[in-house]
């Protein structure tokens, strides 16, 4: 599998997408983290440098606190001595500089010379300088690379005269004068701060030196008893040298700078005295440093002192540090990966594998219900689900599988006797026939039909005729073997399929037992009902080797049976009467015709009135023109109809294309009186048909009146008080009745008055000797008379010359039939005609 196809699949899995989502959603947590630490790192550096510079200011003014406090309290010590102040008394109420008294006055000063040692040294620094009350240098003490130096100012002639000793000295020697200022002391106080200042002993100035930072503490003394007379002024100082600076440095880690200028981009910088712990110093970055300060004021320009710390260890530092956080990071998001992928893994990917397994399970139609994920979360109620959904199929798939067997059973089977059906018996005989063939020996096909048994079904209906049904199926079953094959495959008839050899030697013997189940009567609801039938049969293979062949041989053979008399069998034999083959084969095609019901189509013969000329009427006559055997004349088909029963289904056909035509002519203002339709016995006597007749002319919109049935006379031979009753209902319905071939029967004209029927017909046999035999005029004139007796219309049929309409009219018959005028008609044939007759 391709690197891309794996990828592809793995990031289809939902717990891939899954992990997916939630590792970049950590890594967005560990990239906010890592900018938010970025930004954190760099903060704090900045503000980590600013503390440690601002701690080392904290520290240097720490420091120069101390000094200053040093200096202050060594320069405040000499105020308090007394004998400090009366030498400085008596030097300024004594001295006269041209007339010096330097045995009395130097001596003086060497004493405070000393007095001034003793105080810089107690308090750790430099220099001391004691001042007049003029301003006039007295004597100064300072700290020199060989021990701490003394120095006291004499006069010479008006002349100061400088005198020097080094502190373990005995004798003091005459130095010049510019080694004061050298040593960078004023021989003049200068008064360059307001006094009160001074007096207060506040004052410490700061001072560039080429050493270092000199610190000077200020002090004018005042005569107490008088505070406006100044006694002297003393300041004591202290040079911050490198060494100084190295070392605090060193220390804090900063490099300590001091200077005059303020460093460029520098507005100004704070004082010393405003350094408190609580705020940060402003801080200048460069390229290579933090740059920080403050200013120290001094009597003269101020000095700053600025503290730099590069940049370059730190930024290495911050890049360590950076460094170590990536890593950490890294770590993190592999730990978090690793956790991500085990959660996951549990609380996803495993139940989803359990679930996948459910589903096989389904697949493979495993419906034992499955261990159930105990989540906790939808992914259990998922599994639930499936374990339901699984149930639900096993039930549907049963359920399926029951109807699945039941559609089989249906299809094979006849609902009604439970018998195999045609379909099913089909099969069968294939298969019996290619063992048989296999196997080179016979079987038997025998095809049973009941007789008559279209009439029950007809006279007594259909529920009946099924009941009868039932019952001899019952019996046949009773009575063929286990092996034998009993299948009904069609309304009445039954096959049978004998394969045992045995039995096959006396074939007769066992259609002789079928007979005899049809010996007792049948019990339909109390109602005793005997029918019998007829067997026909064929065997294989000297009557057929084919399952068609078998049973169409076996049909013909029963209806050899059924033509020699019913209730009776007969084996098929090549030199069966071609009539009988014929006839079970037209019979097959009718059945057939009638179930397709477009192979029929009705002509229609006009009646005419030979007084007018008018058509009064037609006839309508079936035509069946089957894509088998052609055109079939009605006197072959129709007897084969009513023998079958098929003519009810052909007789309602008839009825409403007759009644339908009627009314379409009538749209064609060609207005009738009447159409006649032939309705056969067996129609009359069924048991619905007075209801389709009603339902027929509701349908079709044609009145009663305009519709006559023709019917023989025979239909009333049979049960005359049930033939009249039905006669009667037809005439109450409004619907006209004509007998048909009349005189042809065997009734007694004076039958005639009983029946309610409105119209003769002249059969064609007594029109045929017209008008010269004898018998026929006094036949036909005898039918004249008794229709006009009993007020019936008159029509004669197989009118075909013109003399024979010339006696029939003179003899007053109403209506003429026959080829004379015109032979049947297709329905645009008879518009055609009805048309150019009426324009006559
Ligand atoms: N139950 C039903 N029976 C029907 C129906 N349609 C027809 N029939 C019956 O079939 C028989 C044969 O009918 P058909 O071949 O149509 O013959 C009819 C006419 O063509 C024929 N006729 C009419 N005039 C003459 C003539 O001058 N000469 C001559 N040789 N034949 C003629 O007579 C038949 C009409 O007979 P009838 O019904 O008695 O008026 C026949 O018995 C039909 O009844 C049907 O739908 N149902």
């Amino acid at each position: 599998m391709g690197t891309f196809s794996w990828l592809k699949k793995y990031s289809n899995r939902l717990s891939s997408r899954f992990s997916m989502l939630v590792t970049l959603a950590g890594m967005i947590v560990l990239l906010a983290l890592g900018i938010y630490f970025e930004h954190f790192l760099q903060q704090s550096f900045l503000r980590n440098t600013e503390i440690r510079m601002q701690y080392g200011f904290q520290r240097l003014a720490y420091n120069l606190r101390q000094i200053e406090s040093g200096l202050q309290e060594g320069i405040l010590f000499i105020r308090s001595h007394d004998t400090s102040i009366a030498a400085i008394e008596l030097i300024n109420n004594y001295q006269d500089k041209h007339s010096y008294n330097a045995f009395l006055i130097d001596e003086e000063k060497k004493l405070l010379a000393e007095e001034l040692l003793s105080r810089v040294k107690l308090s750790f620094n430099d220099t001391i300088c004691l001042y007049d009350q003029n301003g006039d240098l007295v004597a100064y003490v300072r700290r020199t690379a060989l021990g701490f130096s003394l120095n006291v100012i004499s006069y010479h002639d008006g002349s100061r005269v400088l005198y020097r000793k080094q502190e373990l000295g005995h004798q003091y020697v005459a130095v010049p004068l510019n080694r004061a200022e050298q040593d960078g002391i004023d021989l003049q106080h200068q008064f360059l701060y307001p006094g009160d200042e001074v007096k207060r002993n506040s004052l410490v100035t700061y001072r560039s030196h080429p050493d270092g930072l000199m610190m000077t503490s200020h002090l004018s003394i005042t005569n107490p008893d008088h505070p406006e007379k100044m006694v002297a002024h003393i300041e004591m100082s202290r040079l911050l040298g490198s060494q100084f600076f190295n070392q605090l440095s060193a220390n804090l880690n900063l490099e300590l700078h001091l200077t005059d200028q303020l460093p460029s981009g520098f507005s100004a910088l704070p004082e010393l005295t405003e350094i408190d712990t609580d705020s940060l110093f402003p801080l200048l970055t460069t390229d290579e440093y933090y740059i920080g300060g403050y200013q120290l004021s001094g009597l003269e320009d101020p000095v700053y002192t600025l503290a730099y710390m590069e940049k370059a260890p730190l930024v290495e530092l911050l890049q360590n540090n950076r460094h170590r956080f990536l890593l950490l990071l890294i770590t993190l998001a592999l730990l978090s990966l690793f956790f991500v992928y085990l959660a996951v893994n549990r609380s996803l990917q495993r139940p989803l594998r359990a679930l996948m397994q459910q589903i096989h399970h389904i697949e493979q139609q495993n419906y034992s219900g499955q261990d159930v994920l105990e989540t906790g979360d939808e992914l259990e109620a998922i599994s639930i689900k499936l374990n339901q959904l699984a149930d639900t199929i096993r039930d549907r798939e049963n359920a399926l599988e029951t109807s699945k067997a039941r559609l089989e059973y249906l299809s094979n089977h006849d609902v009604l006797t439970q018998l195999p059906n045609r379909r099913f018996f089909s099969f069968r005989l294939s298969y019996a026939l290619e063992q048989a063939r296999t196997d080179k020996h016979q079987l038997a096909l025998m095809y049973l039909d009941l007789d008559q048994f279209k009439q029950v079904n007809d006279t007594l209906g259909h529920h009946v005729g099924d009941l009868l049904l039932a019952q001899v199926a019952e019996r046949l079953r009773d009575n063929v073997g286990l092996t034998d094959t009993l299948a009904r495959i069609g309304g009445d008839e039954f096959n049978i399929l004998i394969e045992r050899q045995e039995i096959l030697q006396d074939l007769s013997g066992t259609a002789r037992k079928l007979l005899d189940v049809f010996r007792s009567p049948f019990n339909i609801n109390g109602q005793m009902l005997s029918i019998s039938s007829s067997i026909g049969i064929a065997v294989y293979p000297q009557d057929g080797d084919t399952a068609t062949d078998l049973i169409k041989h076996a049909d013909i053979a029963m209806y050899q049976a059924k033509e020699a008399g019913r209730n009776n069998f007969c084996f098929f034999s090549e030199d069966m009467s071609r009539h009988i083959q014929e006839k079970a084969r037209l019979h097959r095609a009718l059945r057939q015709a009638v179930q397709d019901g477009n192979q029929f189509v009705l002509h229609y013969q006009p009646k005419i009135s030979p007084v007018s000329g008018q058509i009064t009427g037609v006839e309508a006559l079936v035509r069946w023109v089957s894509p088998e055997h052609g055109f079939i004349p009605p006197d072959r088909f129709i007897p084969l109809a009513e023998e079958s029963g098929l003519i009810n289904a052909l007789g309602r056909w008839v009825l409403k294309q007759g009644c339908q035509d009627f009314i379409h002519l009538k749209s064609m203002g060609i207005h009738l009186q009447h159409i006649s339709i032939n309705v056969s016995n067996i129609q009359l006597n069924h048991r619905d048909f007075l209801q389709e007749l009603k339902g027929m002319i509701a349908d079709t919109g044609i009145t009663p009146e305009q519709l006559e049935l023709e019917m023989t006379e025979s239909f009333i031979a049979s049960d005359q008080q049930e033939a009249i009753q039905i006669l009667q209902t037809i005439r109450n319905m409004g619907l006209q009745l004509a007998i048909d071939d009349f005189g042809t029967g065997y009734s007694a004209m004076s039958f005639l008055q009983k029946l309610p029927i409105t119209r003769l017909k002249i059969d064609k046999s007594f029109v045929d000797g017209l008008p010269h035999d004898n018998d026929s005029i006094a036949l036909v004139k005898a039918m004249l008379s008794l229709a006009e007796n009993f007020s019936l219309a008159v029509t004669a049929e197989g009118v075909e010359y013109q003399e024979q309409m010339e006696f029939l009219k003179k003899a007053g018959c109403h209506e003429i039939q026959g080829y004379f005028y015109s032979r049947p008609l297709p329905f645009d044939d008879l518009v055609t005609y009805c048309k150019a007759r009426k324009n006559r």
